[in-house]
């Protein structure tokens, strides 16, 4: 696909499709509830209608139309055994929640995904879940899928994460509600806590004391009606626009503001930009608003440490940003990127070297030195990421040449819109 450099400013206001990680969480634990769970707003991407896929599968009548979804829950142990193997496409999300929750049923599943998300480690979930009684067989010494998983009786644990991981934190989570006794999860640095806030809204208990987050085994989920806000990993890549753009101003609308996302906007401000965020209500547990950016002079800065899991997501743009702030930003602590749909640390760094940009990976993060205002355009590869996909169409703003985009059909893995809303805010 060819993307015309675009001159124009961003300009205007929109709200941008649900949040990823409510949409797939809303979907499983509906599965696990007694009664009907409706949810509005769901996320259409590729990975949410892998996890709708997976549970019909397994004898859940999922009705879709549009962003509206009807789970007809069957209770902790109504799912069934699927005749066939699971295919979870490109879903991380998917492979680690969905891995928690069949080690507490009395069946046998196999599952396996695309290229990437099979050599995507998943040896972060078996092994405490194997520890909790479950097993596992897979490829590379069940590191890797395809993975068959035999759910059994579990026994609670107590277990630090070893790696900052909201799909690990939430795996071990949603097999604690199967498990004898009260499981215990120490996360040594906040990760996402939707799973702990739509277990309670589903009508569970979940304790949190200091950084230890524990929940009862053998507990009844209910039905409920859900409405996902807007991704905030999603609107990213247009605040991002905004700031580094000259005469931006745009506002997002209706975007979920879970603090243990929102370190893109703290980074923005950090580096200088005009943000301002606005919560204008609550959806359940979750706080919904809007966010209002204009294009800024922006300047380098550190990102590093409990920054990073709040921005995860969000970090192969905000490189693309550091090339247009004044001075030096280093990224640390963040190996994780290396384990996601790519090597986001490598693609990034290949890819915006390859554009002009002054930048070094480094085993856990990255260092860009600003400024390049003027970015060199021609053909960029995807990588088959979505997130690095959406950086390229981004720098497309800040060329005077035009991008040819490589497999571009990645992006609707999170964000099927997102090419319409792009030029509809940068006409
Ligand atoms: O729990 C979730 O919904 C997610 C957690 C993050 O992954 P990790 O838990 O592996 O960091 C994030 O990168 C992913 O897009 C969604
Ligand atoms: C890493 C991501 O998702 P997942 O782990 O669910 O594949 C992402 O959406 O950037």
């Amino acid at each position: 696909m060819v993307i015309s450099e675009k001159k124009n400013p961003l300009v205007g206001s929109m709200t941008v499709p649900g949040d990823k990680s409510i949409s797939h969480r809303s979907v499983m634990l509906a599965a696990l509830a007694n009664g009907t769970t409706t949810i509005e707003g769901f996320l259409t991407g590729e990975d949410c209608l892998s996890t709708i896929d997976a549970f019909r599968k397994m004898g859940i009548q999922i009705n879709q139309s549009g962003t509206c979804v009807t789970v007809h829950g069957k209770g902790m142990y109504g799912l069934q055994q699927a005749i066939e193997p699971i295919n979870l496409g490109n879903s991380g999300t998917t492979t680690r929640l969905l891995l928690g929750i069949l080690a507490g049923t009395p069946h046998h599943y196999c599952l396996y995904g695309d290229e990437s998300l099979s050599v995507r480690p998943m040896d972060r979930v078996t092994i405490p879940l194997t520890e909790m009684g479950a097993t596992f067989d897979g490829n590379d010494q069940g590191r890797l899928l395809p993975l068959s998983v035999r759910g059994r009786k579990l026994q609670a644990i107590e277990y630090t994460l070893p790696v900052n991981s909201a799909q690990v934190k939430s795996a071990i989570l949603l097999a604690g509600l199967f498990a004898k006794g009260t499981t215990k999860v120490i996360e040594p640095v906040q990760t996402r806590d939707h799973t702990e806030r739509l277990l309670k809204a589903f009508g569970a208990t979940v304790n949190k004391t200091g950084d230890t987050i524990a929940i009862e085994g053998n507990q009844t989920l209910h039905g409920i009606h859900i409405e996902v806000p807007g991704d905030l990993s999603s609107a990213a890549f247009f605040l991002c626009a905004a700031a580094m753009k000259q005469d931006s101003n745009i506002t997002m609308k209706d975007i979920g503001l879970n603090p243990t996302r929102t370190g893109v906007i703290d980074v923005l401000q950090r580096m200088g930009a005009t943000i301002e965020v606005h919560v204008t209500r609550y959806i359940g547990d979750e706080p919904v608003g809007d966010i209002h950016v204009q294009g800024s002079r922006l300047h380098g800065i550190t990102i590093d440490g409990e920054d990073i899991p709040r921005l995860i997501d969000e970090l192969p743009i905000i490189a693309l940003v550091a090339s247009q702030a004044e001075g030096t930003t280093v990224i640390k602590d963040a190996e994780e990127l290396r384990y996601k749909e790519t090597d986001r640390i490598q693609a990034v760094v290949d890819t915006l070297s390859n554009m002009g940009v002054t930048i070094k990976g480094t085993k856990d993060g990255m260092v860009i030195t600003g400024q390049t205002t003027l970015l060199r355009g021609g053909e960029y590869d995807s990588y088959k990421d979505h997130r690095i996909g959406m950086m390229i169409a981004i720098a497309s703003l800040c060329t005077n040449e035009a991008i040819t985009l490589t497999n571009h059909e990645c992006i609707n893995i999170s964000y099927p819109t997102f090419f319409t809303d792009f030029n509809e805010l940068a006409q």
